[in-house]
């Protein structure tokens, strides 16, 4: 399209012309036109009877304004002023009409068609179809214009389609379709377009005996089928328009001279009355066309294209002479009511050509799905039974792959995926904080299990039985050694009531000091010879002397045999006790896994709640874990009370041995003070004389209990801090 195919909103577009019929001889007193052939000035009929003829001082006139008169004017002048400017505006998509109207023998056909075989004297229907070729090339470059041709013949109710041969040309004109039947013939040039005009020309109904070549018993009409497709594609756009070359049946007076007969002048006015209702229907608002539209076949085929909204062009044709004067009176006055509609901006049929359609409808679809998608995120459309099971475990996969920093985006589409990001996030910091919280306690609870606990084993009370029991003929056979050995016993009695006073001997009778807490005085005596200490290079001296001790003091003897043999339980003892603690931390691994897999079970079970698919078979590997969780939890309470047995255990053969460690430390140091073999030793000295099992082992074990120790306190303080909870509720 141009700016000059653009049609301008306030151009008159429904336009009417009068054309007079050259004669030989006008009767000038029954009509004057003006200077600029723009009015049209008919004499009253009533002056003009013959009856009733008398000399008027002043004759009377009807006025009939139109766009143009055609007097003496030629086919291209017509052509120029009154059809000229339709072309551009079929290309632009503006519905046609051309109308030739008039009396019989007035020139109708010989405006519309011309004379045969005479190019000069063509008609509008030819000049417009050379106009249209041109205007086609002369687009060539910029659009895609396509031409067909419709020829049809209306007398009355029948209808013929002109461009078929043969008399099995009629056809049914239907009121939505009015082509649907009618042969519509593509014309790719000039030329191909004027044969099958002529051709249907040659189709045409004519009356005999006309004094003319061709007068034509039926109203015909010439349609030319417009498509007009831009060729720039940013532009995108085609349009279609019909243009209608109308040439209606020549009116007339039936009983007057005329080669038509009464039935054909009768069907011609009777094309004519409906064409009047037409028009006073659409210029009035308050009536409807379409009763008259159905009676009607040249209105159906005309359709929309005969409206206010179209580009009509109204030629009328009049014979001026006297005995044509009411013909030419009624065909003006029918004019005039065609000029009085008020005109319309013109409509154009403009359409999206298919490609940019598609382009247009896609870009609108994703634009459409944009806002679909924002819908969801800010309206919180799409629910999470809408997120597959696989795309929660994606989600899943992705968030981990995002905090292990294997990925560096993870992108969400939803709200509702983003409550899954959020549920699996949720959980993670729970298990974080529940690892946070135990860590805290097991420091506070270490801290306070290293304040309460003094070195050593303090807390272990010593037993108030004798461990072993002396047989009665050794005491008769040994009573130096046993009356010996009592009073050692009763000293260390002695020395336990008194502390560590104990080493605290009288220097007049030893004359030093002996004990490992006075180091001063140990220090002091450090030069003496006799002095001997006990530690890994001495050893041996030592052991020499204490297995004399246990030869000669048979009662300390059977206290190291006892002594011994505790040791060895207390080894063995010690043994199950870390294999039970190994097996218990390993029952609380398992139940801590279990609980763990149980409750990603129930999330995911949450998800499919609402799908029931694969509920069931989650539902049964809940009921296995849970089962799983029932035996483990059972485990531990066993393995719990084996550990505190196991303790029990421990603590009595600890103390049972520390009472005969005792013993036999001082009944050593006495038996050493009266061979006169003075030990200089520390705390670990009778350890290192009575130690068989490895220091290592032993460490790791205490090491295992005071975790186990730490544990079971923890488990002791949740279980007051749930109590308290229970009762603040419950108050
Ligand atoms: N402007 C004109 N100049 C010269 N001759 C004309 C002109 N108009 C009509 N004629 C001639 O008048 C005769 C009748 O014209 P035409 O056939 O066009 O009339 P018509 O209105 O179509 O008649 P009908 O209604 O019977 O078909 C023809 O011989 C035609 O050549």
């Amino acid at each position: 399209m141009t700016d000059r195919d653009d049609v301008n909103a306030d151009e008159k577009n429904v336009k009417i012309f009068v054309r007079i019929l050259p004669l030989e001889r006008y009767c000038e007193s029954c009509a004057k036109i003006d200077a600029g052939r723009k009015k049209m000035y008919v004499r009253c009929l009533q002056e003009m009877q013959p009856n009733r003829r008398v000399t008027w001082s002043k004759p009377s006139y009807w006025c009939f304004p139109t766009d143009g008169i055609f007097c003496d004017s030629s086919q291209e002048e017509i052509y120029r002023v009154s059809a000229e400017d339709l072309v551009s505006k079929i290309l632009a998509g503006v519905n046609c009409v051309l109308m030739g109207y008039g009396q019989t023998g007035s020139g109708k056909s010989f405006t519309i068609s011309g004379i045969r075989n005479n190019w000069e004297h063509r008609g509008l229907a030819p000049r417009l179809l050379s106009h249209m070729f041109a205007e086609k090339e002369n687009r060539r470059e910029i659009s895609k214009i396509e031409y067909r041709v419709s020829f049809v013949e209306l007398y009355g109710k029948e209808a013929k389609d002109l461009l078929v041969s043969g008399l099995n040309n009629k056809v049914r004109i239907n009121e939505r379709e009015p082509f649907k039947d009618i042969s519509v013939v593509c014309m790719n040039d000039e030329k191909e377009g004027l044969k099958k005009i002529f051709e249907g020309e040659a189709r045409r109904s004519i009356a005999k005996g006309s004094i003319y070549p061709a007068s034509h018993l039926a109203s015909s009409v010439i349609t030319f089928h417009v498509s007009n497709m831009s060729l720039i594609t940013s532009w995108g756009v085609v349009t279609t328009a019909k243009i209608h070359i109308v040439e209606t049946a020549g009116t007339g007076t039936p009983g007057r001279i005329c080669w038509k007969t009464a039935s054909d002048l009768g069907m011609a006015n009777l094309t004519k009355t409906q064409l009047e209702q037409f028009f006073s229907c659409i210029g009035n608002s308050t009536s409807s066309a379409i009763s008259v539209i159905r009676s009607s076949n040249l209105l159906k085929i005309l359709g929309s294209a005969f409206s206010v909204s179209s580009a009509v062009r109204f030629i009328s044709h009049v014979r001026l002479t006297e005995e044509d004067l009411d013909v030419t009176l009624s065909t003006l006055r029918f004019t005039t009511k065609v000029a009085r509609l008020k005109p319309v901006k013109m409509k154009k049929d403009i359409k999206f050509t298919p490609d940019s359609l598609m382009y247009r409808l896609q870009s609108e679809v994703n634009a459409l799905k944009k806002e679909l998608l924002l819908n969801d995120l800010f309206l919180r459309q799409e629910t999470l039974t809408n997120i597959s099971r696989s795309r929660v475990e994606q989600i899943n996969r992705g968030i981990v792959n995002f905090l292990n920093d294997k990925i560096s985006d993870f992108t969400l589409f939803s709200v509702s995926q983003a409550q899954v990001l959020l549920k699996c996030i949720k959980d993670l910091y729970n298990r974080l904080t529940a690892k946070e919280c135990e860590v805290d306690k097991l420091k506070e609870t270490y801290d306070n299990l290293m304040k309460s606990m003094p070195e050593g084993s303090a807390s272990l009370s010593l037993l108030e039985k004798p461990v072993f029991s002396i047989d009665d003929n050794q005491i008769n056979n040994r009573k130096r050694v046993r009356n010996s050995a009592q009073f050692r016993l009763e000293a260390e009695e002695v020395r336990k009531e008194t502390g560590r006073e104990v080493g605290s001997l009288d220097k007049s009778r030893i004359g030093v000091t002996l004990g490992p807490y006075l180091e001063d005085e140990v220090s002091s005596l450090e030069t003496s010879e006799q002095i001997l200490k006990i530690n890994t290079q001495n050893m041996v001296p030592v052991r020499e002397m204490f297995e004399r001790f246990l030869k000669e003091e048979i009662v300390y003897a059977k206290i190291k045999e006892a002594y011994d043999k505790n040791e060895k339980t207390l080894a063995i003892v010690r043994e199950g006790f870390s294999s039970t603690i190994d097996k218990y931390y390993q029952a609380k691994k398992n139940l801590g896994d279990a609980c763990d897999k149980l409750s990603k079970h129930r999330q995911i079970r949450q998800f499919l709640e609402l799908k029931s698919e694969g509920n069931e078979v989650i539902l049964g590997m809940e009921k296995i874990i849970e089962s799983d969780i029932l035996c483990l939890q059972k485990l531990l309470a066993n393995l719990e009370q084996e550990l505190d047995q196991a303790q029990n255990r421990i603590n009595v053969l600890s103390n049972q041995r520390f009472e005969m460690s005792s013993k036999l430390e001082f009944g050593f140091r006495e038996y050493c003070k009266e061979k006169n073999f003075l030990l200089h030793y520390t705390e670990r000295s009778m350890k290192m004389l009575l130690e068989s099992i490895k220091i290592e082992s032993m460490d790791v074990i205490r090491k295992k209990y005071m975790k186990f120790q730490r544990a079971m306190l923890r488990k002791t303080e949740v279980g007051r801090s749930k109590k308290a909870r229970l009762d603040c509720k419950g108050k």
